[in-house]
């Protein structure tokens, strides 16, 4: 990581490996715009007290997000499973522990986007990708979507559209989830992320001077 890159956060939350596998997607996307650079981060599971802790730093994958990664992040893609329609409660526990980041206003401003991954290609994807737009707005961020000028949302047959990045698993039950991305998906992830980086080098661009 050099000091002079704008930094886009992709802060995803993934059980199964689908939704990993979207990050990445998305962070090509990210780093496909010259002098910036993805920071790949996630989250841990939410567990009952009664069950052992997670461990501080993850075994494999991704570190956990700090609330400094988004203070010094110029914009940020956030992905999640569709759960039940809505997006995992390990990200919406991040989100809570956020009212700090909220008074202080660091990601008004920042552009945003959103990625998920579901096992029916009707069982909730646009609402999940809604679903996460609410925290964002609230924290006062510039939502953005993939516009129809990318071919992959006019071709797609399972995920990818307006609302974001999306991957059908096509799992009969949720234990089994393809990570497989089709073409179109992995276009739609790749062209979200460029699309952020792109605001977001824009919007962190020093404002010109006026008297
Ligand atoms: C508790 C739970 C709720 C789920 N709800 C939905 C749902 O509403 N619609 C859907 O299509 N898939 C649902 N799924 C399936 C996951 O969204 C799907 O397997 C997804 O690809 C998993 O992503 P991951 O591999 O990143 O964990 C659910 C899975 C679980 C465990």
């Amino acid at each position: 990581m050099t000091t002079t890159a704008t930094k886009v956060l992709v802060l995803y939350y993934s059980s199964q490996g689908a939704t990993a596998a979207l990050a990445k997607h998305v962070a090509r996307g990210v780093n496909s715009v010259a002098h910036t650079e993805a920071v790949i981060r996630t989250v841990p599971r939410v567990q009952p007290v009664i069950e052992q802790p997670e461990n501080a730093v993850p075994s494999t994958g991704a570190p956990y997000c700090s609330h400094e990664d988004l203070s010094s992040c110029a914009g940020l893609i956030m992905g999640s499973p569709t759960r039940f329609g809505n997006m995992a409660a390990p990200l919406k526990y991040f989100w809570d522990t956020t009212a700090t980041q909220w008074l202080n206003g660091c990601l008004i401003n920042k552009p945003a986007g959103v990625f998920t991954s579901s096992s029916s290609l009707h069982g909730g994807q646009e609402s999940t990708l809604l679903s996460m737009y609410l925290p964002l707005l609230h924290h006062g961020m510039v939502i953005a979507g993939i516009p129809y000028s990318e071919p992959c949302i006019h071709t797609t047959h399972s995920g990818g559209g307006p609302y974001g990045a999306s991957h059908h698993s096509h799992s009969a039950n949720s234990t089994n989830t393809s990570v497989q991305l089709t073409p179109e998906e992995q276009a739609a992830c790749f062209a979200l992320g460029k699309r952020i980086a792109m605001l977001a080098s824009k919007l962190a661009a020093p404002l010109p001077h006026t008297d």
